[in-house]
C-alpha cells in the first residue's frame, strides 16, 4: 500500500532516512554513497532511494523546502514505513562566527513557525535532536578529523522577507544558523517516536552576503554526508 505522498511499498524503505530538502541531493547521495541504490520513490518527483552503507540499509529522500512539506514525509515515513532515524542533510544561512562550508550539527532549533505549537496546545516545545545521534555525530566527526559544531539553529517559515531583525535576534540568543525544518522535524520525531537530527552546511552567511552556488548546494556536501553515515553505522542508540 503506498501513501499519499509515497509511492514506495510496504518493506521498500529502510528504518535509517537521509532527509535532504532538495530531491536532486537526494539522487546524488544516493549515486555517490550507497550500494546497490534503488529508485523507490517518484511520486511528485519527490525522489527516493534505497541502498545501502557499509551493509546497513539506508534510504534517502527528498523532504521539500519548509515544515509542512517536511513534516508530511517525515510522517509517513514513521507511521506507514516504520522509520526510526531520520537525519536531515540540509542546508542553512549562517550568522556571525560561521562561515560557508561549516557543518552544524543542530542541537536544538528555534522557530516562528506555529507547527509545534498546534500539537502542543499552544505551549512552547522544546525542539531538541536525538542525544544519541547527536552523540554519534560528534564522535564521527572526531574520528574523521571534521570540523563540526554542535549548534543552536532557527527553522523559519520564510525564507524572503522575514522579521528585520532576526538576524540580531539570533546573534543575541547564540544561534548561528538559519534554515526551514528542523524545529518541525525535531518535533515531529519526539510525538512518532522516531529519533532525528539535522545536520546543516552553512551555504550562505546572511550578514557578509557570501553564497554557495546552487550545485554546490546539490553535489558538493560531499563531507557533510560521509560523517552522517559514518555517525549512523556506529549509532547504538
Ligand atoms: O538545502 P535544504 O535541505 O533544502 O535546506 C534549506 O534550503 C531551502 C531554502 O533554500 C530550505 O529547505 C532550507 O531549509
Ligand atoms: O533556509 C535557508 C537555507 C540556506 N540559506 C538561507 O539563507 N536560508
Amino acid at each position: 500500500m503506498s501513501t499519499p505522498h509515497l509511492d514506495a511499498e510496504p518493506g521498500q524503505i529502510a528504518d535509517t532516512v537521509l532527509l535532504p530538502g532538495d530531491p536532486l541531493r537526494a539522487r546524488h547521495i544516493a549515486r555517490e554513497f550507497l550500494d546497490g541504490a534503488m529508485e523507490v520513490n517518484t511520486r511528485r518527483n519527490m525522489l527516493g532511494y534505497t541502498g545501502t552503507f557499509r551493509g546497513q540499509r539506508v534510504s534517502v529522500l527528498g523532504s521539500g523546502m519548509g515544515i509542512p512539506s517536511c513534516a508530511i514525509y517525515a510522517t509517513e515515513l514513521a507511521r506507514f514505513h516504520g522509520v526510526k532515524r531520520i537525519v536531515r542533510i540540509g542546508t542553512c544561512g549562517g550568522v556571525g562566527d560561521v562561515a560557508l562550508g561549516d557543518i552544524l550539527l543542530a542541537q536544538s532549533a528555534s522557530t516562528d513557525s506555529r507547527f509545534n505549537r498546534l500539537q502542543f496546545g499552544g505551549h512552547d516545545l522544546s525542539a531538541c535532536a536525538d542525544f544519541d545521534l547527536l552523540r554519534a555525530a560528534v564522535d564521527a566527526a572526531g574520528q574523521l578529523d571534521i570540523r563540526a559544531s554542535v549548534a543552536g539553529v532557527f527553522s523559519t517559515d520564510s525564507f524572503y522577507d522575514g522579521d528585520p531583525h532576526l538576524v540580531e535576534r539570533l546573534v543575541r540568543h547564540r544561534i548561528v544558523g538559519v534554515e526551514m525544518e528542523s524545529a518541525g522535524l525535531y518535533g515531529l520525531a519526539l510525538r512518532e517516536g522516531v529519533r532525528a537530527l539535522s545536520v546543516l552546511a552553512v551555504s550562505d552567511h546572511l550578514q557578509r552576503g557570501e553564497h554557495m552556488a546552487p550545485e554546490q548546494r546539490e553535489q558538493g556536501l560531499s563531507t557533510m554526508v560521509a560523517l552522517v553515515l559514518d555517525a549512523l553505522a556506529d549509532d547504538a542508540g
